[in-house]
């Protein structure tokens, strides 16, 4: 049995989805935008929020991580934090329910001045809109990164990047972590520089 036909179909699918993205101006501005957002905030002495389900969850961490940690090159740390701390996500799953682990989170920590950064491919799930509520009644900016038609997410971020595919939400998460690097470098850009 030979594979490598659906290797080739993958690749050729998301090269057809990030060529989609690319060729509207828009998503240039959007990620201009929300990159201005989240420097604003750290020259402000603020700090970024991240949150995300299942892979998405991955991509809040591995995008906070870049920021208190390194990405391409040394530089000061950035203050960021993944709502990822499993003993609060436990406790308040438990307790409260799974649709309110970030936004107790956010009620805990969020400041006026700080952005949220949301990821959700379908634009759907609960504990994303509850931080996003959340982040609003403490005066946060709000980043949404989502897919498809941007669910019940769509209006209610200050940006929302949405990758308008349709299929499986991987597709929707590569491009994903290809903006999260982009954020990464303007930020070092907007930051260090200012
Ligand atoms: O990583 C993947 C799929 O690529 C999954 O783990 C996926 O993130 C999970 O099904 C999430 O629960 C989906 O949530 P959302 O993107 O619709 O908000
Ligand atoms: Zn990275």
């Amino acid at each position: 049995m030979n594979y490598q036909h659906i290797i080739s179909q993958e690749l050729s699918e998301a090269q057809k989805v990030l060529d989609g993205f690319l060729s509207d101006p828009a998503q240039l501005e959007k990620i201009e935008h929300a990159a201005g957002l989240m420097a604003e905030a750290i020259i402000h002495n603020g700090k970024v929020l991240s949150c995300g389900n299942g892979g998405s969850h991955c991509d809040a961490m591995h995008f906070a991580e870049e920021l208190t940690g390194r990405y391409r090159d040394n530089r000061r740390a950035l203050p960021a934090i993944a709502i990822s701390d499993v003993s609060h996500l436990s406790c308040v799953s438990n307790d409260y329910g799974y649709e309110y682990v970030f936004s107790r989170y956010i009620e805990a920590l969020g400041q006026p001045g700080d952005v949220l950064l949301g990821l959700s491919t379908s634009g759907n799930s609960v504990n994303i809109i509850k931080a996003v509520e959340a982040a609003k009644n403490k005066g946060m900016k709000i980043i949404i990164l989502s897919g498809k038609d941007g669910g019940k997410l769509a209006g209610l971020a200050d940006v929302e990047i949405r990758v308008p595919h349709f299929g499986y939400a991987d597709r929707i998460q590569e491009i994903h972590i290809k903006v999260i690097h982009i954020f990464m470098l303007l930020i070092e850009k907007m930051v260090i520089i200012n």
